[in-house]
């Protein structure tokens, strides 16, 4: 689709040779800052993950989501909404399971021991790979972002509470009659996400005057985006993206997005509160706010921002 946008996510270099220099490293940390307050994502161009390991990946998902629905709703989790969904009413394109803790080993196979108890070591290496290079990629970010603001101090102890979820997604295409609206406009309520798509596009951006625009990924792109949790972390600073997903092109289309969590309390650096700047949200426990958020009436409710409903000053 040719769109008549002014809007353009900014693409950033993240290959090891570029950001492994101390002097460019400084650079990509005012891109990311900059792109992060303008729009709450970019493009990470990142060559840790390989072409082959980027097929190997997407080729194993095909496996998974072609096991009986029977199997895949054995995907559950006792956090909110951690496990499998597919067949919602509001988004019938959608199909996709959660990978709690998919860096580990151990979370990985408690994943695969559900899908295949007879085991499937190719999927479990492959998945723990790809998701230890996102994680290495958010937590590049994470450092920058720090370092821009002046709150280094408190990194370790967000990096010692951090978990991840990854969640890997099935689109269909849209049958005649049916809305190509494959994932309505949302936020994440992560602190992070990072979305990695195969061969379709379809990711749409929201830009803050509330044009949609669409997004154009190659197999090394990585759209980095704020969730609503560094939202509340930057008293506003970096505002989380809104976003949803069109089926333009034939499908299936698959991808993988990875939620950073605080397994704790979010909580506003004292550096980020002036008096130009009230505190926009009390500290909040991160998973309880999923907790609340997931509740069916709270989820009925299509809140813009539940956050601020949540925690909101
Ligand atoms: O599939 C995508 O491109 C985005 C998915 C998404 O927004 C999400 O899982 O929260
Ligand atoms: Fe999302």
């Amino acid at each position: 689709m040719v769109s008549s946008t002014n809007h353009k996510l900014a693409v950033i270099n993240f290959s090891k040779e570029k950001v492994g220099l101390e002097s460019s490293w400084a650079a990509t940390r005012d891109e990311v800052v900059a792109a992060m307050e303008e729009y709450g994502c970019f493009v990470a161009l990142y060559d840790n993950v390989s072409s082959q390991l980027h097929e190997e990946i997407f080729e194993s998902l095909k496996q998974l989501f072609d096991l009986p629905t029977s199997t895949k709703v054995l995907n559950k989790s006792v956090k909110p909404l951690f496990g499998y969904v597919g067949g919602i009413p509001l988004v019938p394109l959608y199909e996709s399971l959660g990978i709690d803790n998919p860096n580990t080993l151990e979370g990985i196979q408690n994943f695969t021991k559900v899908m295949w108890p007879e085991g499937n070591d190719s999927f479990r290496e492959t998945l723990l790979t790809y998701a230890k290079s996102q994680v290495e990629l958010e937590q590049m970010v994470m450092q920058m972002i720090f370092e821009k603001y002046g709150v280094e101090k408190y990194l370790e102890s967000y990096k010692k509470v951090f978990s991840y979820l990854t969640r890997v997604q099935k689109y269909r295409s849209p049958k005649e009659n049916e809305s190509n609206l494959a994932f309505v406009s949302h936020t994440d309520k992560s602190f992070m996400s990072i979305v990695h798509q195969h061969q379709y596009n379809g990711l749409e951006i929201r830009a803050k005057d509330g044009e949609w625009f669409n997004v154009d990924l190659t197999p090394s792109s990585f759209v980095v985006m704020a969730g609503d949790a560094i939202m509340a972390w930057s008293n506003n600073k970096i505002t989380s993206a809104h976003h949803r997903v069109i089926m333009e092109e034939k499908g299936p289309r698959f991808s993988i997005a990875q939620f950073s969590f605080v397994e704790g309390i979010v909580e506003t650096p004292e550096e980020f509160i002036d008096e130009e700047h009230p505190l926009q949200y009390k500290s909040f426990d991160h998973i309880e706010f999923l907790r609340f958020y997931a509740k069916p009436e709270n989820l009925k409710q299509k809140h813009e921002l539940p956050l601020k409903v949540y925690c909101g000053v």
